[in-house]
């Protein structure tokens, strides 16, 4: 099994087990599943530089990127820095991540948030309603063209935004609707992860206008967001060169500061 498989096998567990904890109905009534959701696409459009920064513990990747950050502070530091929105990884195992990360990121700031997960069923994505968060990852690899077509509806019927991620032309092929707003070209290959930012600017010319295009992974300097740029891309998802640091809303001010310069 390669570590996409792993992660799935685990999800498959781990999402029937808090079915039966939380069912969906208790989901519902949470306080903040009826807030008014804040539009990531509409950030980006907006920004000069389109930051998505990531709240990010550790990663099959690179193992413990920075355990000693805590989420409150690390979206307050990132709303102060100016990005358009934040990521929060709510996988456990594999990343170190929690909902009480979300939870948390939601009330330390006014950012949209994108709940950055392993989508295998639609009881997650009421969970990320249910939790604070304004967006949804989908990834194209591990789900059917019906899936996404369905979890995608969901998701927009709820006022929450779809961010699609994709690897590849065939990827993004079976991930056109109309309820998909943003397009996210993952750099890292989740089989092997080999990062080359040449993934992004290959399917930038196969991505419709109608779809803002975000670069995912292995950003790490300003040069590569100007070209990335170039290709149409309006988002940047970042963690780890944020969170390695010992102050990452500082990291990314800085960042900011020298893009926009
Ligand atoms: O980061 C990993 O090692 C990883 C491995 C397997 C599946 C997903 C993985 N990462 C999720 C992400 O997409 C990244 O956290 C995100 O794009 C930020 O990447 P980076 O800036 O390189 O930390």
């Amino acid at each position: 099994m390669n570590i996409l498989e792993k992660i799935i096998a685990d999800k498959e567990i781990e999402v029937k087990l808090r079915k039966k904890l939380i069912p969906i109905e208790q989901l519902e009534e949470s306080v903040l599943f009826d807030r008014e959701t804040i539009s990531l696409s509409n950030k980006l459009k907006n920004s000069p530089s389109g930051i998505i920064a990531e709240h990010k513990r550790r990663s099959p990747s690179k193992s413990v990127i920075n355990q000693d950050l805590n989420v409150f502070d690390v979206a307050k530091g990132y709303e102060k820095a100016g990005v358009c929105g934040m990521s929060v990884l709510t996988d456990g195992k594999y990343f170190g991540g929690s909902l009480d990360d979300l939870l948390i990121a939601r009330a330390s700031c006014k950012l949209p948030l994108l709940r950055k997960e392993f989508i295998i069923d639609p009881y997650q994505i009421v969970e990320a309603r249910a939790q604070g968060a304004d967006v949804i990852l989908l990834i194209a690899a591990i789900l059917s063209k019906d899936e996404i077509k369905y979890y995608s509806e969901l998701a927009q019927s709820l006022n929450l935004e779809v961010l699609l991620e994709v690897h590849n032309e065939k990827d993004l092929k079976k991930s056109l609707f109309d309820s998909i707003t943003m397009i996210g070209v993952n750099n890292r290959n989740l089989k092997t992860f080999e990062v080359s930012l040449e993934t992004s600017k290959e399917l930038s010319s196969i991505i419709p206008d109608d779809f803002i295009k975000v670069s995912e992974s292995g950003i790490s300097n300003v040069e590569s967001i100007k070209e990335l740029q170039q290709y149409g891309f309006k988002g940047f998802l970042i963690g780890e060169n944020f969170m390695k640091t010992s102050n990452a809303g500082e990291s990314a001010k800085e960042f900011i500061e020298k893009l926009e310069k």
